[in-house]
């Protein structure tokens, strides 16, 4: 059966849409033929991706950024709840952030996309199985493949995604991460974890923590250099709760990973983990972010799915 690849024409800026047409040669030529669906809306790559796992396709194309990717994965995941699980993620990296194409070490190259799928080799991927409360309070659930955070970052995605982005992506990200800083708050975060049936509960007091399967984030930043795809275990990272200037040059240290080393930085493992926002009040500071994009709030409930995705890429 062909592969199908999910087009989302508006992923970078809309250059995908614009170009997909001159890829679709290059594609052709390495993939052979393969149908071709774009999305009409957010979130359709989830329903087209699920609907074609259901059907049996053997091998779905996420064209697209990390959201796209991430959409993906969620309609896989969703397919696998249902019995399906026999289909394959295949990724041809279009986007402006891209760091799971990062982490899975894909050369952002059409052509080494292309190759790395008709490769046929694949790794398996933990996921994350999310339950979060929606920003009008109901209950919800996702998945995530790359990274779950909250604090700072939910702020910026948030800002990003509101933005018009006509004065370029790096500006977009920059004010944002700006504004982020200025607006992030302190929260006090109550936080059960468990590892291998090993429990733990501590309160947390916290800018910005996130729960990592895998290591970029933000457009190139490693907010948990030591994550691995499929290890079995998430990198949980707290920034911990500095004053703004302490704070900005803590996160800044995200850029080359050296954050880690410092003595506000916590790091532990877990395979599952729940967070709650004691001081109601800072909510509007603690959205979160999913794979890049904003999605709902605390309280949150994580659980690790092992080896639950076949990837199409090079090995670790
Ligand atoms: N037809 C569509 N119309 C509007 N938005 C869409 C459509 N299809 C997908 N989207 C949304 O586009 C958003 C951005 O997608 P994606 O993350 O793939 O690209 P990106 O932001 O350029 O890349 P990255 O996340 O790697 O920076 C996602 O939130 C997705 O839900």
């Amino acid at each position: 059966m062909r592969p199908l690849l999910i087009v989302n024409p508006r992923s970078s800026g809309g250059k995908t849409g614009r170009l997909f047409d001159e890829m679709l040669t290059p594609i052709r030529r390495i993939l052979g033929d393969v149908d071709i669906v774009r999305t009409e809306r957010p979130r359709h790559a989830a329903d087209l991706s699920r609907e074609a796992a259901l059907g049996g396709r053997e091998t779905v194309v996420a064209v697209g950024g990390d959201g796209s990717i991430s959409e993906v994965v969620n309609g896989l995941m969703q397919a696998r709840d249902r019995g399906a699980s026999g289909t394959r993620l295949g990724i041809i990296g279009a986007g402006t952030g891209s760091d799971l194409c990062k982490t899975l070490k894909l050369t952002r190259r059409l052509d080494s996309f292309c190759t790395a799928i008709a490769s046929g080799h694949t790794r398996r991927l933990d996921v994350g199985r999310l339950s979060y409360e929606t920003r009008d309070g109901q209950r919800a659930d996702a998945f995530f493949v790359n990274v779950l955070s909250t604090g700072m970052s939910g702020i910026v995605v948030s800002l990003v995604n509101q933005s018009s982005r006509v004065l370029g992506n790096t500006l977009a990200y920059t004010m944002a991460s700006l504004q982020g800083l200025v607006r992030s708050r302190v929260g006090r975060v109550r936080c059960v974890a468990t590892l291998r049936g090993e429990r733990r509960e501590e309160e947390i007091s916290t800018r910005m923590l996130g729960i990592c399967n895998g290591r970029f984030f933000g457009a190139g930043m490693q907010l948990a250099p030591m994550a691995k795809l499929d290890d079995g275990v998430f990198d949980v990272i707290d920034l911990g709760s500095a004053p703004h200037l302490r704070f900005a040059a803590v996160s800044t240290g995200m850029y080359t990973g050296s954050h880690i080393r410092h003595r506000d930085v916590r790091h532990f493992q877990c395979d599952s983990i729940e967070l709650t926002l004691l001081n109601r009040d800072v909510e509007q500071a603690f959205f979160l972010d999913v794979d890049g994009e904003p999605l709902g709030k605390l309280p949150i409930k994580v659980t690790l799915e092992p080896k639950a995705i076949e990837v199409l890429a090079p090995g670790d």
